[in-house]
């Protein structure tokens, strides 16, 4: 049997290369990008907009493909598999949590965060699903309707949603785009405990370098390049590699 080449990164890309259009359309949103998304960490993707932050993180969930380069979940690497199989894995080994909750208005909380494992018949384990409960604090609210709950507690079911299947990682894009500042910290002091606590695995696309200062490590884009990552990053070290990013970019001609 040969070693695996690849070490403990939850998901990695190799020089990675997205381009969209063709001749004058053409935009390389992606331009060689090699990084790895350590398992048990937070990693956040920074950069100005349009610098590639969502197609990396689509391009790493499976949700696009890469022009050139690979992408792995694992030491699976996502070209190789079939529309079928890519669904699978995404089901069966990523959890999202995107801008907007996108819960199912009719089922009750608790049914929405088992709904992605019984769709695919799976049994959540029921210790780490009353952990999860008790982490993200929604269990006086399991029997309640979506509607009925606040823009912050809505986001924590979604959280809890993409945990409860225990994937290999939980990849979030502006989690904390449509919340206001305190629901906002929640969101990201839980998935900063699932991490920390429950040995989870989490990558984030933010605007935001406060909540970029909640992750272990962030790495900065620009043009579809990587240009940086940064270590126990505070909101002011953030603020201030985003700030020369932004005049790199004001001075382009
Ligand atoms: N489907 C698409 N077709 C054509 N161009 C695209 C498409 N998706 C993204 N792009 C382009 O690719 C580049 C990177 O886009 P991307 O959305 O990944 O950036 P971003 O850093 O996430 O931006 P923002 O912070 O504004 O959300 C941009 O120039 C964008 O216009």
């Amino acid at each position: 049997m040969s070693a695996p080449v690849l070490t403990a990164a939850a998901a990695r890309v190799i020089d990675a290369v997205k381009v969209y259009g063709v001749d004058d359309t053409e935009v390389r949103a992606l331009d060689g990008v090699s990084v790895d998304f350590p398992a048990a960490r937070f990693t956040a993707i920074m950069g100005p907009s349009g610098s590639g932050k969502s197609t990396l993180m689509h391009c790493a969930a499976g949700l696009d493909s890469l022009t050139s380069g690979g992408a792995y979940i694992g030491d699976t690497e996502l070209s190789g598999l079939d529309d079928r199989r890519l669904t699978l894995l995404r089901r069966d080994r990523i959890g999202f949590v995107f801008q907007a909750f996108n819960l199912l208005p009719t089922l009750t909380v608790a049914e929405n965060i088992t709904l992605p494992m019984d769709l695919a018949g799976a049994r959540p384990d029921p210790e780490w699903l009353e952990t999860l409960i008790d982490v993200v604090g929604l269990r006086d609210r399991l029997h309640h309707r979506p509607s009925e709950l606040s823009g912050g507690q809505q986001q924590r079911v979604a959280v809890a949603r993409a945990f409860a299947g225990q994937p290999d990682v939980v990849f979030a894009d502006e989690p904390t785009g449509n919340l206001d500042s305190r629901s906002g910290e929640e969101v990201l002091n839980l998935l900063g405990r699932t991490v920390r606590e429950m040995g989870r695995t989490v990558v984030m696309v933010t605007h935001d370098p406060v909540a970029a200062a909640h992750a272990d490590e962030v790495i900065f884009l620009a043009d579809g390049r990587l240009v940086d990552r940064m270590q126990n990053p505070t909101a002011d070290s953030v603020l201030d590699r985003m700030k020369s990013l932004d005049v790199q970019e004001a001075r382009k001609p």
